[in-house]
């Protein structure tokens, strides 16, 4: 299993200028179920949105940062999540898609010229951590037969393969699976063919990796912290809220 060395990000400096950060943050949150979405709810007195904003700006590899974020409330979430954060890096817009997938290549067609490679993350998962992205990066641009790299871990809870009633079928062989998070990391040119690919063919995946992967692509995963939790529902809100301030104390 590839463990990649975080000890090594600084080598990773010289990608800054070709990476671009694509921060997907331009759902509804149904599930999470507050009328105005979870991307400004507050954690540790913040946006939950500027959190996950500045462990890219904090990062040794990311060069530009656009974020996907519904188009009339583009204004809001910079107002809020952006501008009073004092963030370096440069930060562009690109308005959201139906699916997160549109929002993903709407993301893409935003990235800045000269840019070879995409890190594509959840606007929900705000306990990233710098180290990790750039460990992403560099274990893409370490492996020129890479198309991409996703952080995750190998699955540590049994899998069950049930019916829609809960009836259980199978129980798989644990050891073949990961969970898998974001950021998930790509060559630019890799992501688009794969996005193009999956236009033609009507192909929709839960991630980013999965369009790679059907249009042929070879990506890795990469284990990472278990803490890099993604809002979804209420319950996870109050578990990222402590971690996040268990951090800052
Ligand atoms: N059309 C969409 C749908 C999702 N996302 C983003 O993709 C990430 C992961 O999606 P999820 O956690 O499912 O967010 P929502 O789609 O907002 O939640 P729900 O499915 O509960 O409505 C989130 O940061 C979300 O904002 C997006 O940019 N555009
Ligand atoms: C991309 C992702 O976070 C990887 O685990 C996940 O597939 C997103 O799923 P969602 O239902 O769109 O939140």
């Amino acid at each position: 299993m590839y463990c990649p060395d975080f000890s090594r990000v600084e080598e990773a400096g010289q990608q800054r200028g070709s990476v671009c950060a694509i921060i997907v943050a331009g759902g509804t949150g149904s599930r999470f179920g507050n009328p105005g979405g979870k991307q400004l709810v507050e954690i540790a007195g913040r946006p939950m949105l500027s959190w996950t904003i500045e462990a890219f700006d904090r990062t040794h590899t990311i060069g530009h940062i656009v974020v996907v974020c519904p188009e009339e409330r583009c204004a809001e979430y910079r107002a809020r999540a952006v501008e009073p954060c004092g963030f370096e890096t440069p930060i562009t817009f690109a308005d959201a898609g139906m699916t997160r997938q549109d929002s993903t290549h709407a993301g893409l067609v935003a990235a800045p010229e000269g840019c070879a490679y995409v890190a594509i993350h959840d606007g929900a998962r705000p306990l990233i951590r710098p180290e990790t992205i750039d460990a992403a990066v560099q274990a893409l641009c370490a492996d020129a037969d890479l198309d991409g790299v996703v952080c995750g871990q190998p699955a540590i809870d049994t899998l069950k393969i049930a019916d829609p009633m809960g009836l259980i079928d199978s129980t798989p062989d644990r050891s073949q699976f990961w969970c898998v998070q974001t950021p998930q990391v790509f060559r630019i040119d890799a992501l688009r063919q794969a996005m193009d690919f999956a236009a033609r063919t009507g192909f929709v995946g839960t991630d980013d990796a999965s369009l790679v992967e059907e249009a042929g692509g070879l990506v890795r995963c990469i284990e990472a912290p278990r803490d890099n939790l993604k809002v979804t529902v209420p319950e996870d809100l109050p578990l990222v809220e402590a971690i996040m301030q268990m951090r800052r104390n």
